[in-house]
């Protein structure tokens, strides 16, 4: 097959440049477009220079639209409204859209799953094979314990990020709720300050952290009377994610379209 040809948008943001070094180090890959948004201060910068390699011969463009028609795939780590247009652009190109961006809104989530009916879209909170596998874990532990265990997630993350709680905070807390058959909307318990009053049996409870420069630790915890069960996943590296990310491209690539999760592209849906 000949080689998957990509853009990139939010080229020089943490994982933008992260997935430009990672595109260049794959042989079925080529980057074929940077973009940022107007305005930025990267824009006319060399991509492969901002993600520390040498040259590439290829600027930051504020013009998506010529690139995204002469490209197979665009990969998005951006925020949610830029992640919507996208998704619009991608589906009028027929491209493959694989989203990594978290913080949607319910409103934007409707307008990513409109644009799927035109092209092959994989979202996910977390595009690493570790995450994805720890919700696996995550739904069968939830099947199997009863309410006597109560869960909690605890995350924390870098001093940048601006979405609370995470993308997969998120998606393990869906995991959660699907293993115990009821769903987060009602099950989940996002805030709690003052004279909260007793946990609710069934509750799903999230606690944020933000510090620092961590990548991105998990932790689901089922508490029961006397023990409890901690499941976890601690991200060291940017690389995870953006391989997970250039994995579902290929995946993505000539199937119909759609919107796929990790759990489509890596085959643990029967897991
Ligand atoms: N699913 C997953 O596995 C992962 C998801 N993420 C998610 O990815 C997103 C980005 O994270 P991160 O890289 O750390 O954030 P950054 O803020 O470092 O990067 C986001 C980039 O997107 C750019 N941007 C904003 N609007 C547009 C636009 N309209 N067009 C093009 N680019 C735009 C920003 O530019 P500017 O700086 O000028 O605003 C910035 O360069 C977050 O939602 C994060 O939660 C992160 C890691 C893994
Ligand atoms: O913003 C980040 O950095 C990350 N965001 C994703 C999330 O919201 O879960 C994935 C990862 O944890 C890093």
């Amino acid at each position: 097959m000949t080689q998957m040809r990509l853009v990139v948008v939010g080229a020089s943001g943490r994982m933008g440049r992260v997935l430009v070094r990672a595109i260049s180090e794959a042989a079925d890959l080529v980057l074929v477009g940077a973009v940022d948004q107007p305005g930025s201060e990267y824009l006319g910068r060399d991509a492969g220079e901002l993600a520390g390699l040498p040259a590439l011969g290829l600027n930051v463009s504020d013009d998506p639209l010529p690139l995204f028609a002469a490209a197979d795939g665009v990969i998005d780590f951006t925020i949610p409204a830029a992640s919507v247009a996208y998704a619009a652009f991608a589906a009028q190109a027929r491209i493959v859209h694989v989203i990594g961006t978290t913080g949607f809104s319910a409103e934007e989530e409707a307008k990513i799953a409109a644009a799927a009916r035109h092209a092959a879209i994989v979202r996910s909170g977390n595009m690493s094979l570790g995450v994805n596998l720890l919700a696996a874990l995550v739904r069968r532990v939830a099947r199997t314990l009863d309410e006597d265990f109560d869960i909690e997630i605890v995350e924390m993350h870098h001093n940048r990020k601006i979405d609370a709680p995470s993308g997969t905070a998120l998606l393990l807390g869906e995991a959660a709720a699907q293993g115990r058959g009821v769903t987060l909307q009602e099950a989940g318990v996002f805030t709690r300050h003052g004279h909260t009053g007793a946990r609710k049996p069934g509750d799903i409870g999230f606690a944020t952290l933000r510090g620092g420069t961590v990548v991105g630790d998990h932790n689901v915890i089922f508490a029961g009377a006397g023990e409890r069960i901690e499941l976890g996943h601690k991200a060291e590296d940017r690389g995870i994610f953006a391989r997970g990310a250039l994995t579902a491209a290929r995946w993505a690539r000539g199937r119909k379209p759609g919107l796929y999760s990790m759990t489509d592209v890596l085959g643990l849906t029967d897991f």
